[in-house]
């Protein structure tokens, strides 16, 4: 069994219950109310701007020219498909990049990109890829899920969310990091494999609190 697929079955129960949150079901059938999005909106334009910097700090890092490309091709992909569908929807609530960028970001946002920046910083580019796993592969798992259990008419104002998440262009991105922790756990010790286990369980924990940040629309306490 491949490395990955032992953490995505320790990692199960997180994904179910990302896949069953209220904003997750809502999103699929189209009931999310929009104030609720729009939260969730502003705040993943800023996690996707830090997440960026990680794809950055992966090509510095590649130790060869292939690596170098997929993750320029990941820092490319984010910054150019996937910011551009949040544009396209901040256009619709009438909010502009410069508004979006400028919003503030909530305590969860702030904990889940650190989080990642500080692994990536610290470690190789696979624990880089183990800290960002469950962004991308829970993303398209998610995406399919939609796609395949929700509503992708266009009555439902999450359908282009839908469509892009659950596309094969987006999939391709975590199946190379998939393929790139994989590899290196074939060549790595017990004590590579823990940090990377620990990396990715964290890192799903953070995708739920995510959800759960925006259907609370989580603010400061004080
Ligand atoms: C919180 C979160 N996690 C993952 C993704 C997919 N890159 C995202 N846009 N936002």
């Amino acid at each position: 069994m491949r490395f990955t697929d032992l953490l995505r079955q320790e990692a199960g129960p997180i994904w179910e219950a990302e896949k069953q949150h209220p904003f997750v079901r809502g999103i699929g059938d189209g009931s999310l109310p929009l104030d609720r999005f729009r939260f969730y909106l502003l705040q993943d334009y800023l996690f996707l701007i830090e997440f960026s910097r990680i794809f950055a700090l992966g090509a510095a890092r590649a130790g060869d020219l292939a690596t170098m490309q997929h993750f320029a091709s990941l820092l490319h992909e984010t910054l150019h498909t996937e910011m551009a569908l949040h544009k396209r929807y901040g256009e619709r609530f009438g909010i502009s990049p410069a508004q979006m960028e400028a919003a503030e970001p909530a305590p969860t946002t702030i904990a889940y990109t650190r989080y990642m920046l500080e692994a990536a910083w610290r470690g190789t580019t696979a624990d880089l890829a183990a800290a960002v796993l469950p962004c991308q592969w829970g993303y398209a798992e998610i995406g399919r899920h939609l796609k395949e259990t929700g509503d992708t008419s266009e009555a439902n104002p999450y359908r282009d969310w839908i469509l892009l998440y659950s596309s094969e262009e987006f999939k391709a991105t975590g199946d190379w990091l998939r393929e790139h922790l994989d590899r290196a756990a074939t060549e790595s010790g017990t004590g590579d494999r823990e940090r990377w286990r620990a990396l990715f369980l964290t890192g799903s924990r953070y995708e739920y609190l995510f959800w759960e940040m925006s259907w609370r629309q989580e603010r400061w306490p004080v």
